[in-house]
């Protein structure tokens, strides 16, 4: 059995539950408030801002060149595809990338990156992509499944990010995450992997937070107006 098998066997609820959420089926079926996606976009901009920093440790931590590399592709599929799409966005709905970037942080956007980068500073190059997996992982999962909806990926207005996440770059991305976890975790001690699992097990749960503080447009308690992110 692959590491990665266990660690999608541990999480399978919760990845029932990602799947299932309101916010992700009214993505598929186009049913989502335009507000609500909005403020999603504004908060997810935010948080690949620092998920890029991650990437980028990923690169110092890595013990050899081609590694390295797979660390700049993600990071430069970051910043320069992934990003380019919250932008886009941003810019039909009238905010400027300025506005865009100087955005405030939810809670949970800045628990979740928090955390993500004190396990990768503090980590080993495992429990870095032990972090970041679930990301990958189940962006490319949710995106296939959303494009298999018929009609769902051209919405005028959720189809670009279909398109984007079910897109076989993104696939690439997420495949090479998934074997670079089987890789590092091979010869483990059952310990080490019991940590791994944790980490895994704890973004897992925050990307089902995310969904939740997207359909609640969660922000910190008495923000009404002023702090609601942008
Ligand atoms: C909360 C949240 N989780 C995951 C992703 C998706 N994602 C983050 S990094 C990456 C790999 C290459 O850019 C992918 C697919 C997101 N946007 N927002």
């Amino acid at each position: 059995m692959k590491f990665t098998d266990r660690l999608h066997e541990k999480t399978l609820p919760i990845w029932r539950q990602n799947h299932n959420h309101p916010f992700v089926k009214g993505i598929g079926d186009g049913t989502v408030n335009q507000d609500n996606f909005r403020f999603y976009m504004v908060q997810d901009y935010l948080y690949l801002i620092d998920y890029s920093k991650v990437f980028a440790i990923g690169a110092v931590k890595a013990d050899d060149v081609e590694t390295m590399g797979k660390f700049a592709g993600l990071l430069e599929g970051t910043l320069n595809t992934e990003m380019a799409l919250h932008r886009k966005y941003a810019e039909r709905f009238g905010i400027s990338e300025e506005e865009l970037e100087n955005a405030k942080p939810s809670p949970i956007v800045l628990a979740y990156t928090h955390y993500m980068l004190h396990v990768s500073q503090k980590g080993t190059l495992a429990e870095v992509v032990a972090a970041v997996l679930p990301c990958a992982w189940s962006y490319w999962e949710i995106g296939k499944e959303l494009n298999d909806i018929p009609g769902a990926a051209d919405h005028p207005l959720y189809g670009d990010w279909i398109r984007m996440y079910s897109s076989e770059a993104f696939g690439e991305l997420a495949s090479w995450c998934i074997d670079l976890m089987n890789e590092v975790a091979e010869g483990k001690p059952e310990h080490e992997l019991q940590k791994l699992e944790e980490i895994f097990l704890n973004t897992t749960r925050f990307e089902y937070m995310f969904w939740d503080m997207a359909n609640n447009k969660q922000m910190w308690p008495g923000a009404e107006t002023a702090d609601v992110g942008i």
